[in-house]
Formats: C-alpha cells, structure tokens, sequence
C-alpha cells in the first residue's frame, strides 16, 4: 500500500454533459484547495465539512479559469477508499478533464491505476475482496441476474456466509487443539459426535456453494450455446440471426467458417454466448480440419448444442447427421433447428416432422435467412437456459477464483472426516481445517498476504474505480 494522492477521471470517456474526476489520499484536500475558488468566497475547501458540496471554479496556474465545477468533499474515513477524498464534477470536454488532472498532477497528485480506488477501500478495511470483485461485476453486469448476482455479493451476503463457515472452522478447530493440550491426561475434550456434526454441515455448506458456481457461471459470463452441423446449413445465418448483426460472414461456399466466432447475447433476461463454429465434413485442407477440431472441442464446453439441418438435403442424409451428433453430444441439452423451411415442401415437413431419430428430440423448424420460427428458438433457449429465479437472500458463486478457493477448502474438509473417520490424531486434523480456514480466506482476502494477487485482481478493473 502506498501513501500517494491518486486522482482519474471516473466517468466514461467522450461521453456525456458532465465528467467526474476523483482524487483520494492525504493530500486530496490541499491539492483541490489549490485549484478551486469557492463562488461565494466565503470558506476554502480546506475548512469544507465532509459530504458537501460547494460551486465554484477551477483555476490554473496563470489565474485563468478552466471550468465551473461542484466540489464534494468527503473526509477520512467517511468515503468510499476510507481516505480523503474529493469529487470534482466538470464539463464533459476531454480537454478541460485533461487540464484538470494536470493541475492536480502539479499539486502532488498521481494518476491512479485501475481499480485502486477500490484496492484502497479493501485496504482499508471498508470492504472484503469478495464484496470489492463484486464491484467490478456490477460495472459489467448485462442482464437482470447477473446484475442480481452482484448486487448481493456487494452487499455481502457471500461474505457473511464464508465467516460463519470460518467461525465453525475455528471452532472446531480450538476443541481439538484443547484436547491435544490436554493429552497426556487422556481427557476427550472433543466429542467426537458433536464434531462430526460439525464438520458434516460444513461439509454440507461448502458443497452447496461449490455446485451453485454451475449457475453462476452461466450468469455472468451467459450460457454457452454451440451452434454445430455440416457445411452450408446455415449455422452462420443463424447465429447472425441470434445476434441480429452481420457477424459473422455467410456465403454458399461450403467451409467459410473456418474458426469458432463467440459473441454474447441476452434475451428474456438470460444471458446467452452463442459460438458459431466450422461445418463438419471430411475435408483435406489442413486448416478446416483445426477448425472441425476446434468444433467438437466447443460442443464439449458448451451447455446447450443447436444442431442444425439443412432440410432441403435427403432424408438419409439427415438421418446419418442426426444419429452422429446425437452420439457426439450425449449429457448435452439439444435443441436440433431444422433449418431453410422457407424452401420446404409440405411433403418433406411432414416426413422430417415423423423421422424417427427427431421424434423425442426438441426441433425447431426455422429460417435463419427470412426469421420464420425464430421467437419459437428465444423461448427454447430461454426454457432449457432453466436459470432458477434468484432472490436476494440466495449466495451464488459467479467467480472463478472463488470457486476454485472452494474446492482446495474442500479437500481440506474432506481429509478432516477421512480423518475423524479413522481416528487420526488431533494434530493432523487441526492441520487440515486450518488449511480450510486458509482457502476460504483466500475468498474475502483475510489471507491474501501477497501484493502480487492483489494487484492481479484490482489490473482487471477499469481506470477511475
Ligand atoms: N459520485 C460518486 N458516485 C458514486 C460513487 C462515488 O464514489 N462517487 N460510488 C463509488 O463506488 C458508488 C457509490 N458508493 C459509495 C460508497 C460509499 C461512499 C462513502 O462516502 N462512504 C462513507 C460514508 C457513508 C455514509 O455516509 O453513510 C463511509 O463508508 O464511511 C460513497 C460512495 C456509485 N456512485
Ligand atoms: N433459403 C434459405 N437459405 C439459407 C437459410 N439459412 C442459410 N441459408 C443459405 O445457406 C448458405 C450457407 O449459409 P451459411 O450461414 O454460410 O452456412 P454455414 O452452416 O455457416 O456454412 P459453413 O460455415 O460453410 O459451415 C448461404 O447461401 C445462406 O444464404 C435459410 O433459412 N433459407
Ligand atoms: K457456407
Ligand atoms: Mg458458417
């Protein structure tokens, strides 16, 4: 941690009426005072009470004015860092957000680093690690739940509930450790029933946030959706369609997709990540081949496959595709489309519609090129998406780092029953939950002792936050 003042531009570049730039640490408040004259000259910014504002202007070096501008003050420890701060509201010109800043540059401060106004926050102490990632997913937050998610993570629902599991830990770990003082008067402190509950329900708690990530995976980063078929069915068109932009480049050449496109989209409130990918065929060119392979590899990854069929292509044809990929996609939600019903003949719908390899399969009878069909695949999607409705009192884990924190605490835990189980010494069961304690402290950042991670999560947030 460093004790320089920082100062950024908070708001979104060349956008808006209006801009914010923030400055925070010690000498937030002489450096503003420099710059800005009060308009009823009666106090400096010196002698402004913490959360006011006042009016008044922005002056350089040469006495000239550069803008007019509100001025809020908060002073330590009631902001958002815990620090000094001071919010300048400017006009939206990037020149005078510019002009500003240097003023505030040739006052001691310095530009801030991504997220280090919210690495200082955490610092000091106005928030755990976890509420503070929180802060970067509400900033991305593209749909309802995902926005949900977050939201509930700010305001430290995840948090509460990795300290009561800490709180367990530990207990459970001082009545070990008061029996092993004891041991040599052979006392069983412990019981042994009363720490198997213990442990069981920890056990119970940690699972269930761990199987939660599959949820929160899928909300905030969206359901992947593979779109997969053979060359020329209009897998292109389609995922265009789903996107309702020329994305992707469609043309009557077979093999014109030749590596995986991924691009998101939310509808109906879920977030979807549709991945167009390479046709399937045999085919001698080295490069479709890596792309073919790259296909199977993205059905893997995904939760939902849309095969798609050309359905103006012979029953038999269809039939052999169908019966491979429902081979290749086994545990996978299929939703096959059959595609090009705008040159579909009542005959053949009617034959598609009976062919025996579709009969228990959800179909969508579509054209991608002209949309018929096409609301009918939003609420397929939206239906096999089964995103359970999330309510505030619900703790989801959406973060990868988490997740994987969970799972190390877990094996922890596991080793301690194992343990229990085979009446290993209390010195060795001690030595696991404290290793649970340690992951789960690696979630809030109670156990980060290493600038390096830190820094690592704070990089990937924006400038000014
Ligand atoms: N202009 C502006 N808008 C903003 C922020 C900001 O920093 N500035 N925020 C930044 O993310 C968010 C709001 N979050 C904030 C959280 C805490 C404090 C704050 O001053 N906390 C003090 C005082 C609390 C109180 O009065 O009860 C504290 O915690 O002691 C400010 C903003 C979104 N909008
Ligand atoms: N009539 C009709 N033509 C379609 C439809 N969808 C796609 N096409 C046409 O089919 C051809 C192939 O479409 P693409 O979207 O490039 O097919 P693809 O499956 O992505 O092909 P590859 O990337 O080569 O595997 C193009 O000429 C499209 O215009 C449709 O619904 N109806
Ligand atoms: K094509
Ligand atoms: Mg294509």
């Amino acid at each position: 941690m460093n004790n320089d003042t920082i100062c950024a531009v908070s708001t979104a570049p060349g956008q808006g009426a209006i801009a914010v730039v923030r400055v925070s640490g010690q000498h937030a408040i002489a450096a503003c005072n420099t710059i800005f004259k009060a308009k009823n000259n009666t106090r400096d910014v010196l002698s402004q009470r913490g959360q006011t504002v006042s009016f008044g202007n922005i002056i350089n070096q040469k006495g000239e004015t550069v803008d007019e501008v509100l001025l809020s003050v908060f002073r330590n420890p009631h902001s958002y860092t815990g620090e000094d701060s001071v919010e300048i509201s400017c006009h939206g010109s990037a020149f005078i957000q510019q002009q500003i800043l240097q003023l505030l540059i040739a006052n001691g401060c310095r530009m801030a680093e991504p997220g280090e106004y919210t690495q200082r926050a955490f610092m000091n102490g106005k928030m755990d690690l976890s509420q503070a990632e929180a802060v970067a997913d509400l900033i991305a937050a593209e749909s309802a739940a995902a926005h949900k998610l977050a939201i509930n993570q700010l305001k430290g629902g995840f948090s509460e509930e990795l300290n009561r599991l800490r709180a367990e830990l530990l207990d459970f770990t001082s009545l070990i450790e008061l029996e092993l003082d004891f041991s040599e008067e052979e006392v069983e402190f412990a019981n042994r029933d009363q720490l198997n509950t213990l442990i069981n329900h920890i056990e119970l708690v940690t699972t269930k946030l761990i199987n939660s990530f599959s949820v929160g995976n899928a909300v905030k980063n969206g359901i992947p959706v593979a779109i997969v078929g053979e060359t020329n069915v209009g897998k292109s068109t389609l995922l265009n369609r789903l996107l309702n932009e020329e994305r992707a480049i469609v043309s009557d050449i077979h093999g014109t997709t030749r590596d995986t496109i991924e691009e998101v989209m939310t509808f109906g409130g879920v977030q979807f990540r549709f991945i167009d990918t390479a046709g399937i065929r045999d085919t001698r060119d080295k490069i479709e081949s890596l792309g073919i392979e790259r296909t199977f590899h993205k059905i893997d990854q995904a939760t939902i496959v849309l095969p798609v069929l050309d359905s103006t292509r012979s029953i038999t044809e269809l039939t052999q595709f169908a019966t491979d990929i429902v081979e290749k996609t086994s545990g996978k939600q299929r939703i096959f489309i059959v595609n090009k019903i705008d040159s579909l003949t009542e005959e053949k719908r009617t034959a598609l519609q009976a062919l025996p390899v579709l009969m228990n399969e959800p179909c969508c009878f579509l054209s991608a090129k002209f949309g018929q069909g096409y609301e009918k695949l939003q609420q397929a999607l939206i239906t096999a998406a089964n995103i359970p409705e999330i309510d505030a009192s619900d703790v989801i884990v959406t973060n990868a780092r988490h997740y994987e924190a969970l799972l190390k605490a877990q094996e922890a835990i596991l080793r301690v029953i194992e343990g229990l189980n085979n009446n290993i010494s209390g010195e060795f069961v001690s030595q696991d939950i404290r290793e649970a304690i340690y992951y789960l402290g690696l979630i809030t950042g109670g156990s980060i002792t290493n600038d390096e991670i830190l820094g690592n999560i704070f990089h990937k947030f924006c400038i000014g936050k």
